[in-house]
């Protein structure tokens, strides 16, 4: 664990420049025109910084949010009266993690936190500017509060000594944000959270992390009951890969080499699990990557449905009853889609909450299926 008591080096040439004093923004860089720009928010005492090109740095600085609420730098818990359901402790073999402190029922927030270092996933810095140096991730922290980049920099870093310290726990412990309402498949947004960044990896995990876009904050729900004492974890992989993909994505991009429940099993059991997770993968796959949905029969979907639930894979069963509801209200019949469609908006409710993207998706989806319930002329394709 990285404990290192930092303090922020000069870089080796200072190219910054203050750009504008409210809201704060930093030019990372005066040598060239469209270099990357730093947000501090709120402005005064910041406790995140965002980075992205000038024109989105300046669209969100104008955000409401910003002067509605200010959060204070630690993390708020579901419920602020109560204490947390969690405690972060050292788990064997994985550093710190989060562990239930008591009982946490399937669809409760286990928390909601702001991210401290919110940015474009992939910037385009000028060449002496690297990971190895850390200068860009170093300028970026320097207007935080003390009290913020103590919390980011006390953060797991799992990167090899090459790197620098700064980029190496940036990293580590970025999970995925969006700074627009609905997903953006073509650009990718990340953060670090004082707390959330805590939770680690399990390929059949017990919750789930999802980043609510309208109030900045990324929010942990358990996914299923977890019992006092019990780890809170999170997937960083695609559930549904097969083993070997899993482990060499962990261990190329988080270092690790997974020894969870699904990855120990006997080589038979191996196989089982293995075959599950590719029938769940390609049943998504085929209905997700078409723009009309496949014809695909009851059975087939409830085969694969029924192998998610053998497999643990929560989230992926939520998914196939939204999906596999689209495909029966195309094809089959309305009744059981209309069906399906309630318990993925039921499960989705407890992944995500009530005011996520994908419920409001199968709200509108509802609505549609009403509509077609009462139509005179069922629609036959
Ligand atoms: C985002 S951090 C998670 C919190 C971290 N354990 C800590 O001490 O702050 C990610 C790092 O935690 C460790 N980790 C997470 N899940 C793990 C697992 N299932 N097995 C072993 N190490 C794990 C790895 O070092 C990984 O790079």
């Amino acid at each position: 664990m990285s404990t290192t008591k930092f303090s922020l080096l000069p870089p080796a040439s200072n190219t910054t420049y203050l750009c504008s004093k409210t809201p704060h923004i930093v030019c990372s860089d005066k040598r060239y025109e469209g270099a990357p720009h730093f947000l501090y928010l709120p402005h005064g005492k910041a406790d995140l910084v965002y980075v992205d090109y000038l024109p989105s740095v300046e669209n969100v600085a104008a955000w409401p949010i910003w002067s509605s609420h200010c959060r204070t730098a630690s993390s708020s818990t579901a419920t602020e009266s109560q204490p947390p359901c969690f405690r972060i402790k050292e788990i064997p073999g994985k550093g710190l993690g989060l562990v239930a402190r008591r009982r946490i029922s399937a669809g409760e927030l286990i928390i909601s936190e702001r991210p401290i270092y919110a940015a474009r996933k992939s910037l385009c810095c000028a060449a002496d500017q690297t990971y190895e140096n850390g200068i860009f991730y170093r300028a970026a922290l320097g207007n935080l509060s003390e009290h913020a980049r103590t919390s980011l920099l006390g953060l797991e870093n799992s990167y090899p000594s090459q790197y620098d310290l700064v980029p190496g726990i940036l990293n580590t412990n970025c999970l995925e944000i969006r700074i627009t309402p609905e997903p953006d498949p073509t650009t990718s947004f990340v953060g670090c959270f004082p707390t959330l960044s805590r939770v680690n990896h399990d390929c059949t995990p017990s919750a789930y992390y999802y980043f609510d876009n309208s109030t900045f904050h990324g929010q942990l729900r358990a996914i299923r009951d977890t019992m006092e004492g019990e780890e809170i974890t999170i997937t960083y992989a695609e559930p549904y890969a097969v083993r070997k993909d899993r482990q060499e994505f962990l261990q190329r991009t988080r270092f690790f080499i997974c020894e969870c429940r699904a990855c120990m099993l006997t080589p038979e059991l191996q196989c089982l699990s293995d075959r599950r997770r590719e029938n769940v993968r390609n049943l998504i796959n085929r209905i997700e990557n078409e723009q009309f949905p496949p014809k695909i029969s009851l059975e087939e979907l409830s085969d694969v449905l029924r192998k998610a639930g053998e497999e643990g894979l929560i989230v992926d069963y939520a998914r196939i009853l939204m999906l596999g509801s689209q495909v029966l209200t195309l094809y089959n019949d309305l009744a059981i889609a209309m069906e399906w469609t309630q318990r993925a908006r039921r499960m989705f409710v407890k992944i995500q909450g009530e005011n996520s993207y994908t419920v409001k998706k199968i709200d509108d989806a509802i609505r549609v299926q009403s509509l077609l319930a009462v139509a005179p002329t069922p629609l036959k394709i």
